[in-house]
């Protein structure tokens, strides 16, 4: 048994800046808790003091992520999305935009939050802001659809805390079958990874 898809609830203006602020103090937090050296007692003290934070939060709990009352298509409003989300504290959050000629895109950074190979991001990682900024382009031709391939090529490493660009664009469209190639690139231009994704459209 899996979740159930739902009615997402409407985030108003004023719900989504608090809520994209309460994510934007987690990531410190995430960051904080991955480099502290408070040592055993204060990280246990902390430990105690965030359960009853999380307790206070979940006092309300939504079935299902919310989306946003504002957005063009379905995946704009989707906030909580784990690559773009700005409500969801494990979004970096990349920022997307897509371009009148079909490319999407992004400048972004990732923290040690992130870490693979030491220094390097986590090759995971690459592979999910990968899917999602292919999953946009495909989306661009207007025909989006689930992720059915997605090859990936490591060429080197790609550094953590540096602003590195992603892009991708749909190169062809066959019936439901849409494919999409991109890349991320480092700070010194050249590409760490390249990646092709074939997305299909459900037939239901
Ligand atoms: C609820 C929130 C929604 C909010 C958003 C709303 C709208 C936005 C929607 C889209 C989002 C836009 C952007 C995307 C952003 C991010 C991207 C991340 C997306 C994901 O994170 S998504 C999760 C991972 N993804 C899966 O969880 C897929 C599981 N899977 C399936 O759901 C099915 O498997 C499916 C649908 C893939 C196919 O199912 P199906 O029944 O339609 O397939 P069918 O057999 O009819 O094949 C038709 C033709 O595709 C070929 N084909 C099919 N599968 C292939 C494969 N794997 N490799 C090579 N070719 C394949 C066949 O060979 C045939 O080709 P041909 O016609 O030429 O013979």
């Amino acid at each position: 048994m899996g979740v159930e898809p739902t009615v997402r609830d409407g985030l108003d203006r004023d719900e989504t800046a608090a809520l994209t602020a309460l994510a934007a103090r987690i990531r410190e937090l995430t960051e904080a808790a991955v480099l502290t050296g408070a040592g055993a007692g204060e990280a246990a003290a902390v430990a105690d003091e965030l359960a009853a934070l999380t307790a206070r939060l979940s006092a309300v709990r939504r079935a299902a992520p919310p989306f946003t009352g504002t957005g063009e298509s379905g995946i704009d409003r989707q906030i909580a999305n784990p690559v773009a989300g700005t409500i969801n504290p494990i979004a970096p959050p990349v920022d997307i935009e897509v371009t009148p000629d079909g490319i999407a895109r992004a400048e972004f950074t990732l923290s040690q939050v992130y870490e693979g190979p030491p220094a390097y991001v986590h090759g995971g990682v690459s592979a999910m802001v990968l899917d999602q900024v292919l999953g946009m382009a495909a989306a661009a031709t207007g025909n989006h659809g689930m992720t059915a391939t997605l090859e990936l090529r490591y060429r080197r490493p790609t550094p953590l805390g540096v602003p590195l660009l992603v892009e991708a664009k749909a190169s062809r469209t066959e019936g439901r079958k849409i494919y999409a190639d991109g890349a991320i690139t480092g700070p010194d231009g050249r590409v760490t990874v390249e990646a092709t994704a074939l997305f299909v459209m459900p037939r239901r």
